[in-house]
């Protein structure tokens, strides 16, 4: 893709694991180590990453050339969303080919900005969106969003199995909601279960690259449109993020070593 040095698909499986607000601050996680970041809103229905970047509805990204848009900035990353050319309020009632049309388009027709890595916040689930993208452009590798809870780590799976179809490497499992901390006592509780993303890290041969809680100030800072790596860059979950970072970065400089990916064909 041009303007883009690294491609970097963020899947869950299930949706509502966190793998939107996982994405928004990773991305920003990856631009707060120094590196030039985008990232793409993939969930064509139910796009969420202009509210999680603080963009505000209304705004629209500018035309470049003939065909292209300008990502719009947000937090020192680049960003392009369905939310950015259509109206959200409005349902959005495609067949499957009209939705991977509007991705592709989102694909072809965002002028990226000399970027080192693209991360794509791909919509729940193994169908249309997946393949396009696999059959569209060389994504160098993916991070899988779950919980620890067997009914995510089920469908983990099968996005790990997905991307193994199609021959694009998995970087590594981020647990979200590992554990409840409660703002007002710090009491710990493993609410959805321990242990998860370590068993599917070691069955698939994979790396667990870290742990978030479900923490209130996860869910508010998303909410408001400034993620926690942004609103407490000095926090704890933010020193999570970069590692995951660093752990990205690390994972697609191997994978560049081992040679090129084959890719799906069209
Ligand atoms: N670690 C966390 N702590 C608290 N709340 C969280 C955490 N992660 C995500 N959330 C909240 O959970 C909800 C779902 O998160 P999010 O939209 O990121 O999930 P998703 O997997 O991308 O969902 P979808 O499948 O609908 O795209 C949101 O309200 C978000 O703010």
């Amino acid at each position: 893709m041009e303007g883009v040095k690294h491609i970097v698909a963020v899947a869950s499986g299930k949706g509502g694991v966190g793998k939107s607000t996982v994405t928004a601050n990773l991305a920003l996680a990856m631009a707060a180590e120094g590196y030039r970041v985008g990232l793409l809103d993939a969930d064509i229905y139910g796009p969420s990453q202009a509210q999680m970047l603080g963009i505000g509805e209304g705004v629209r990204p500018h035309q470049v050339g003939d065909n292209q848009f300008a990502p719009l900035q947000a937090h020192g990353i680049q960003a392009m969303s369905m939310a950015f050319l259509v109206d959200i309020t409005e349902p959005m009632v495609w067949r499957g080919p009209m939705v991977a049309g509007a991705f592709q388009q989102m694909l072809n027709q965002t002028a990226w900005d000399d970027l080192d890595y693209l991360f794509i916040d791909m919509p729940p689930g193994t169908g249309d969106i997946q393949l396009t993208l696999a059959q569209k452009v060389e994504v160098d590798g993916a991070v899988i969003v779950t919980t620890p809870q067997d009914i995510a780590l089920l469908d983990a799976r099968k996005g790990i199995e997905m991307f193994r179809k199609v021959n694009v490497p998995v970087l590594g499992i981020v647990e979200n909601m590992s554990l409840h901390v409660c703002s007002q006592c710090g009491h710990q509780e493993p609410i959805f279960g321990t242990g998860g993303g370590e068993r599917i890290a070691s069955q698939y041969e994979t790396t667990l690259l870290g742990q978030l809680p479900l923490s209130l100030g996860i869910r508010e800072q998303a909410d408001g449109g400034k993620p926690t790596v942004v609103a407490e860059p000095g926090g704890e979950v933010a020193q999570t993020f970069r590692k995951v970072a660093r752990a990205v970065v690390e994972g697609v400089t191997a994978q560049q070593a081992e040679g090129p990916n084959i890719s799906f064909g069209d």
